[in-house]
């Protein structure tokens, strides 16, 4: 017998949804970042850390490019672009992944090596490559629906911010210049993102499509901060990956020491 068909939710009531996946799943709660923003990290931790997120930031501005590959109207296009360009920049000044290097040399890490990848755990890998795979090979709606984690990341990347100038000495203006960029452009992104899958998710199965995207890219961030955790917490480091004392910037071995 064929259930009985529901209508979509409400626009508050799907909104509602979308941010309840937040508040019990987004990666603030995770105990890396409680240690992380408390100043509880030790320098080998946050070193850890910034080498495993360069393969998220690295990744960003791919898979806004395996998108935007798959968009027909070109207004769409048009704004999205800007993704690109938030985390690329220009060819002479560059941009947010430059700005992410900049946090890597902070710490005492040679961004060259940062930049490389070697040092990235396989599960961070495998998540983020999981991200991109998504949004390559989903509907558009689910692609965008996945995106809308960034409605969660200005609390934290403020929270970010007021934690580590308290507790760490590397942090400054330059060294967190990322995540201060980071303020501005997210909330322009969701302002369209949200707007998108709100307007298009017209029907219940839409609605859960883009709830169960959502829901899938907050367990690619918790798993890349639990991968990190039982790497460097709990010193179970995968073969491969970044050891404590590799990739330290050689032209500034006072660093090597910095919280
Ligand atoms: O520091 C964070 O917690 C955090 C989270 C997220 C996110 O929620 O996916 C992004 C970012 N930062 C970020 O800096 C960023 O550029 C970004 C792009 C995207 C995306 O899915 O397109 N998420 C995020």
């Amino acid at each position: 017998m064929k259930l009985a068909d529901h209508g979509p939710q409400s626009r508050a009531e799907f909104l509602e949804r979308l941010k309840h996946i937040g508040a019990e799943r987004y990666h603030d709660r995770h105990p890396f970042h409680k240690r992380l923003h408390g100043g509880e990290c030790s320098p080998d931790e946050v070193r850890a850390w910034v080498v495993n997120r360069w393969y998220y930031q690295s990744r960003i501005p791919m898979k806004d490019a395996a998108f935007m590959s798959r968009v027909e109207d070109p207004q769409l296009r048009r704004v999205w672009r800007s993704r690109i360009e938030d985390h690329d920049g220009g060819t002479d000044e560059g941009g947010g992944i430059r700005r992410w290097l900049a946090l890597a040399e902070a710490v005492g890490l040679d961004p060259a090596y940062v930049a490389s990848g070697a040092g990235v755990m396989p599960a961070t890998r495998f998540a983020v490559d999981a991200y991109v795979r998504f949004v390559r090979d989903m509907p558009l709606l689910d692609a965008v629906a996945a995106s809308l984690t960034e409605m969660f990341a200005p609390k934290i990347h403020a929270e970010r911010i007021e934690g580590l100038l308290k507790h760490y000495d590397f942090a400054d203006d330059s060294s967190l210049s990322y995540f201060r960029n980071r303020l501005n452009e997210a909330s322009k992104d969701v302002e369209f993102g949200l707007n998108y899958v709100l307007d298009r998710a017209d029907t219940l199965e839409k609605q859960d499509a883009a709830a169960a995207a959502l829901t899938f890219k907050t367990d690619v961030l918790w798993a890349q901060l639990d991968a990190l955790w039982h790497g460097y917490v709990e010193g179970a480091i995968a073969p491969g990956a970044w050891r404590p004392g590799e990739g330290l910037a050689i032209r500034s071995p006072e660093l090597a020491e910095v919280p």
